[in-house]
């Protein structure tokens, strides 16, 4: 699918489409459907970025809080967002030795105490090894600069899920 198709899309379909970009939060793509035309895939992805920077952190922290823990609860229930899936197992959440998932569940339990959001990294640009050492050093971080890093890893994730949705053809409308 290219832009021009793109900027042709009523808000329904474009919230259909898009709507999970950034994980669970369709109200974001229904709010950029404002700032159409977008000139290219960047320009759109900009927009989103500007609306996510322009909320206040509780926004920010509400956006971090949608999305699942990496090989948590929603992953072992089945109930992971397909994207999400795709996005752990591609980084072999899905495969933990136990002693990984142990370490894996007792960092993401004490990350989430100490700031109230979960740990949240772009998993399709980190290996298990990656993810364990970047957990393991971001939860003695304050809570503005993860709030801050978390943010910045939605905005990979969402980079990257714009860049599938763009690429693929059974999206022609
Ligand atoms: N918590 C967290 O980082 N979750 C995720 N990251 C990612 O790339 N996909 C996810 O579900």
């Amino acid at each position: 699918m290219d832009v021009s198709t793109v900027n042709t899309l009523p808000y329904e379909d474009f919230v259909n489409i898009f709507g999970n970009v950034v994980e669970k939060c369709p109200l974001i793509a229904a709010a950029v459907w404002s700032s159409r035309p977008f000139l290219s895939l960047s320009t759109l992805e900009t927009a989103i970025s500007e609306f996510i920077d322009a909320l206040p952190d509780s926004g920010k922290e509400g956006i971090l809080r949608c999305h699942p823990d990496l090989a948590g609860r929603d992953l072992q229930s089945g109930t992971l967002t397909r994207d999400s899936l795709e996005e752990q197992a591609g980084a072999g959440m899905d495969a933990l030795s136990s002693a990984e998932a142990t370490r894996m569940a007792r960092l993401n339990e004490g990350y989430k105490q100490r700031f109230g959001f979960p740990f949240v990294i772009c998993a399709r640009m980190n290996d298990k090894e990656d993810i364990l050492r970047q957990l393991s050093a971001r939860r003695h971080n304050d809570c503005a600069v993860e709030r801050a890093r978390g943010i910045e890893e939605v905005k990979k994730i969402c980079r990257l899920r714009l860049q599938a949705l763009l690429a693929d053809a059974s999206n022609k409308l």
